[in-house]
């Protein structure tokens, strides 16, 4: 697939099976992640993978979120927030590590690039014939969920990229008219 054809017909696909990337396609998909621009040369992004068992340690989290949010939540609800990290066999969080009061640095360049970072996971996994989909949502934001990933008070959570093997078809690719987006000055 050459790069623009990449570039053009990325598309998410949230039905994901077994197997995990393997190491080797992990690898490739980190060097396309450490590629994203990055301002000062901060590397202000981090990676947490969920496997195996870590989707469980990380569904506990999202459960134990929901019921900060509402102790009195019903046992369906818990068990959804806990069943959410198996929709795929690996999860991969990516995390905008955020150096505060840096020169010509803010904050939101840094998460940026983190996006960056997150969007080249995509491109690199799709170029794999891998399956993948960035997911947030209200636990990317949430304080239990947060402390039990370890993040530091600027950190923030970019995205939860489900990643795994199709399951499924990719749908059409919609088509924009660049025009609609463009402003031109000349
Ligand atoms: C920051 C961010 C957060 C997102 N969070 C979710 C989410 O929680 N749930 C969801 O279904 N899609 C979410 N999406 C959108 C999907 O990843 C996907 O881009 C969208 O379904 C369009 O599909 P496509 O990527 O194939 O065009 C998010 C996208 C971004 C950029």
């Amino acid at each position: 697939m050459d790069a623009l054809t990449l570039l053009h017909e990325r598309s998410s696909m949230g039905k994901l099976t077994e197997p995990a990337p393997s190491p080797e396609q992990l690898s490739a998909i980190y060097r396309a992640a450490l590629r994203a621009p990055d301002h000062k040369e901060l590397r202000p992004w981090r990676f947490i993978e969920f496997v195996g068992e870590g989707r469980e340690r990380l569904g506990e989290l999202f459960a134990e979120a929901e019921f900060q949010e509402d102790p009195h939540a019903s046992d369906d609800t818990l068990n959804a927030a806990r069943k959410k990290p198996l929709r795929a066999p690996m999860v991969i969080a990516v995390i905008a590590k955020v150096t505060p009061d840096i020169a010509k640095v803010p904050k939101v360049e840094q998460v940026i690039s983190a996006g960056c970072a997150a969007h080249g996971i995509l491109l690199a996994a799709h170029a794999l014939g891998l399956g993948a989909m960035w997911r947030s949502g209200k636990y990317a934001f949430d304080p239990v969920v947060r402390k039990g990933m370890g993040l530091d008070k600027e950190d923030e959570v970019v995205a939860f990229i489900y990643l795994g093997s199709l399951a499924g078809r990719h749908k059409p690719v919609p088509e924009h008219n660049a025009a609609d987006f463009v402003e031109r000055w000349d």
